[in-house]
């Protein structure tokens, strides 16, 4: 069951239209359902994405004992998530300066500052898109007037980093009969994760049901994912599903992920707007933080591949008296 597979045409969200109704709730309908849609008219142009996917594949084709003189922390060589998956993380807000930082191990003499400047320019410019998508989907989850609120109180010191990856696969990929994961089944632990996918595609999905979708490629979209920060925030209206990356054909992959997360000292815990009078709670409170450290702890692999997810960490499953946060919202 759980390695059928199938595409499904996720709706596309363009940001130079006005947002209609209709679009709200087929956005609506796809951020509960399946936790991923299309964003297109988002602003960062073509050459943009050629330019740091093109310095990407610069960054990878770096010897790996330079890679590996940037610390775990920056640099996840192959064979900790999947033999075939390497990443850089760039923080932000300061992307320029995290980039400074890895192209001086990387490149040393070969002075690259097109590395700092252009991950300054989409860093912030991924950062303001996800700050957009935010917004929209507050105000698609509480109306205007709370989701903008919301938004402003419980959003406003969000931070986001960048992660580069390149897929390597392995020379006889198109002859294995199991199916060749470059990043295994997870879940992310962002509020929101806006991907870049070059044209080689192999992100799946997987449904409530347990099937594997295809999340295709597609020139000048983005994919936009829910994460379980979200779907805590949102009592499970928003969904933060898994999803992993197979590998199908001898070529590399670059994708470009940036994740939006509350600050680590952030408490989150949904508010009783969004609970709805009547309902419970279906996560206690919880420090964005402890919730970083619970998946670090308990990650196969000490990587992305993991057992446990939010609902492990801080679902209710049943309603608790005693749970002073639990009491119905509105009282
Ligand atoms: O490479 C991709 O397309 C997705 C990567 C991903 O899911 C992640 O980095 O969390
Ligand atoms: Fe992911």
């Amino acid at each position: 069951m759980s390695e059928l597979q199938s595409s499904l045409q996720l709706p596309v969200l363009d940001l130079t239209q006005p947002i209609q109704s209709s679009v709200l709730s087929s956005l609506s309908q796809a951020c509960g359902d399946w936790g991923f849609f299309y964003v297109t008219n988002h602003g960062i142009s073509k050459e943009m994405f050629n330019r740091v996917y093109s310095l990407s594949r610069d960054v990878f084709s770096v010897p790996l004992e330079s890679k590996l003189k940037l610390g775990s922390f920056s640099y996840t060589p192959r064979f900790i998530a999947s033999p075939y998956f390497e990443s850089l993380v760039v923080s932000g807000p300061d992307f320029s300066g995290s980039a400074k930082a890895s192209a001086d191990v990387l490149f040393q003499d070969h002075h690259k500052p097109e590395l700092r400047d252009t991950l300054q320019e989409y860093g912030a410019k991924m950062a303001e898109l996800s700050q957009r998508l935010l917004k929209i989907l507050l105000m698609m989850t509480l109306g205007d007037e709370t989701g903008k609120r919301c938004y402003q109180n419980e959003f406003s010191n969000c931070h986001g980093y960048l992660r580069l990856v390149n897929y390597t696969p392995p020379h006889d990929v198109e002859k294995h009969e199991e199916l060749v994961e470059g990043l295994g089944m997870h879940t992310d632990m962002s509020c929101i994760t806006i991907v870049y996918q070059d044209s080689v595609g192999g992100l799946q999905m997987r449904s409530k049901e347990g099937k594997w979708i295809d999340i295709n490629p597609c020139e000048n979209l983005l994919v936009v994912n829910i994460g379980d920060l979200m779907q805590a925030w949102s009592n499970g209206r928003l969904r933060s599903s898994e999803h992993r990356v197979v590998l199908r054909k001898l070529v590399n992959r670059v994708s470009l992920a940036f994740f939006l997360c509350f600050e680590d000292e952030k408490v989150i815990l949904a508010p009783k707007e969004i609970v709805g009078e009547g309902n419970c709670r279906s996560y206690k409170s919880f420090k964005c933080l402890e919730y970083l450290n619970f998946r670090q702890s308990n990650e196969v692999g000490k990587f992305e591949r993991i057992g446990y997810t939010v609902k492990d960490f801080a679902g209710l499953k049943l309603p608790q008296p005693d749970d002073p946060y639990q009491e119905k919202p509105g009282i």
